[in-house]
């Protein structure tokens, strides 16, 4: 039984690997985003995006049985952690250029 747990958690550890990875993968498109709303003059913040992602967020937890609280709170780490590095970014890049 001890043998089937430490198989679960391995598959777990291999979930988790796939997680950060994505996770990774989506952070490291807040520098490209900035770097575009810079150029065009409009803010980092987008409430209407940010609206079109939790709805889709929504549906996507109901397609897979996902607890819609549990996804909500994951986007609203992700998004306000995407919106910190383009700030990040954009303050590194202006102090560059002084
Ligand atoms: C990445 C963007 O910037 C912000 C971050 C978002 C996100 O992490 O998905 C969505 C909307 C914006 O508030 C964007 O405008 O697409």
């Amino acid at each position: 039984m001890r043998e089937k747990l430490e198989e679960i958690r391995k598959k777990i550890d291999e979930i988790d690997n796939k997680i950060l990875k994505l996770i990774a993968e989506r952070n490291s498109l807040a520098k490209d985003v900035a770097e575009i709303k810079n150029q065009l003059g409009i803010p980092i913040n987008d409430p209407d995006r940010e609206k079109y992602i939790y709805d889709r967020i929504r549906k996507l937890c109901k397609e897979h049985n996902v607890d819609e609280n549990i996804g909500i709170k994951i986007f609203q780490i992700l998004i306000e952690h995407n919106k910190a590095l383009q700030r990040k970014y954009l303050e590194e890049t202006q102090n560059k250029n002084k």
